[in-house]
């Protein structure tokens, strides 16, 4: 077996982002037929994301050595296994109000993550966004101590697998090994479907929850405030990964340095883009060059902006419309080459209202430090 440390492609000495999930092989299938295949997972999809917007992160992921897709973060390879794959069914799960919504089936599962796959350097943003279940209660305990905040998908922690046919399940956060971790992480996200699955008025106490509503955006909601985060409009070809990719977009943005109403922003934008493409999408070298330059433009704007006290941390800065319709302007950008294939019926975005309600939290202050408090130290050795 390769260990972790082997498999990592070699770093730059600071890394500043742990990803931590396994790559797996998705098949699209509707009317019986597999209408595509495709890299999957949410390490897959983020890291695209925080790859494209060029920020250093390190990954950790294991797959089978039937795996067949070409990444840029050598997987740690384990011969007994095979690679997780997921089949999702696109005609099983359509909602009344014509969300097009799947049905999962985990057909194969690879070995979970554990403490000791994970790297001995310490990352400032941990981002635990397991898919089969392979993030267990002790590797979360572990990126806890070896991340300054770590981000959360809740699809790795209440994700059941049927032990006939796999179709995925959901169970209550309550009822997971992970719920008494919650005041030591950073952001849980959820989908609207996912976030039924938890008591968000509860969570909000120990955490900031964002939760995800396909074409209407995204909520943040932290112990005090919440807050609505405009759309982008896109012609939905395919939903698989828009939640990864979201979250790739706010952790790049945090990343750089911007408040988090800015950062979801971002991954609204990144969220919007993954629909408009089959499978894992090819971002267009332009597009990403223009948000980039966005992101620096609106970095320097908010340098001037008044931020000595935690409290203005989840406040939309002075110009965040302004930040959406530049970013929305970007992906007016001719493309290079078009990667979008027809396949579903395209939706249409509404715009929604915008309720700031700043309030001073000690998530906002996690949140603070792990962008501001620089040095990223050497863990001294695992337990
Ligand atoms: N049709 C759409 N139009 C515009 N933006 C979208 C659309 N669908 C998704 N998005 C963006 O992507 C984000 C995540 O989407 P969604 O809430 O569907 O996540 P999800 O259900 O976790 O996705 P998945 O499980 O398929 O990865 C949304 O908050 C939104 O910003
Ligand atoms: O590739 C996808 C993607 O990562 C989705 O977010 C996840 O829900 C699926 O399980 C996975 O197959």
């Amino acid at each position: 077996m390769v260990t972790a440390a082997a498999a990592h492609k070699p770093q730059q000495q600071q890394t500043r982002v742990l990803i931590a999930g396994n790559y797996c092989h998705d098949v699209l299938i509707q009317d019986d037929t597999v209408k595509a295949e495709s890299l999957g997972g949410a390490a897959s999809f983020i890291s695209n994301v925080v790859n494209g917007m060029s920020i250093p992160c390190n990954l950790v992921s294991k797959v089978g050595e039937d795996f067949k897709y070409p990444v840029d973060y050598t997987p740690i390879v384990i011969p007994t296994s095979k690679t997780t794959v997921f089949h999702a069914y696109f005609d099983l799960g359509i909602h009344e109000n014509g969300h097009q919504d799947r049905v999962l089936k985990r057909v194969c599962a690879c070995d979970p993550i554990r403490p000791s796959d994970l790297p001995d350097v310490r990352s400032n943003f941990g981002m635990a966004v397991g898919v089969g279940g392979e993030i267990l209660p002790e590797t979360l305990e572990r990126m806890i101590e070896i991340c300054d905040a770590v981000f959360v998908d809740i699809q790795a922690l209440i994700r059941v697998f049927d032990s006939v046919d796999g179709t995925v399940k959901l169970v209550k956060l309550e009822e997971t090994g992970f719920y008494s971790m919650l005041p030591r992480i950073g952001v849980l996200k959820a989908s609207s479907e996912e976030a039924v699955f938890m008591d968000v008025e509860e969570v909000r106490k120990w955490c900031c929850v964002v939760v995800t509503n396909g074409k209407d955006g995204c909520k943040v909601y932290w112990k005090d405030g919440e807050l609505r985060i405009s759309p982008f409009s896109a012609n939905q070809e395919d939903p698989t990964g828009a939640g990864d990719s979201f979250l790739g977009g706010f952790v790049a943005g945090l990343v750089q340095g911007l408040a988090v109403p800015d950062a979801a922003l971002l991954g609204n934008l990144f969220g919007s883009l993954t629909v408009e493409q089959i499978g894992l999408p090819k971002f267009d070298s332009r597009l990403l060059q223009r948000v980039k330059d966005e992101v620096q433009r609106r970095k320097m704007q908010c340098l001037h902006c008044e931020r000595s006290d935690n409290e203005l941390y989840f406040l939309k800065p002075v110009g965040h419309e302004q930040f959406h319709a530049s970013l929305g302007s970007a992906k007016l950008i001719p493309p290079c080459s078009s990667q979008a294939r027809p396949w579903t019926p395209s939706n249409s975005p509404k715009e929604t209202e915008q309720t700031p309600i700043p309030h001073y939290t000690a998530q906002a202050k996690l949140l603070v430090n792990s962008v501001y408090e620089e040095p990223i130290q050497t863990v001294e050795g695992k337990p």
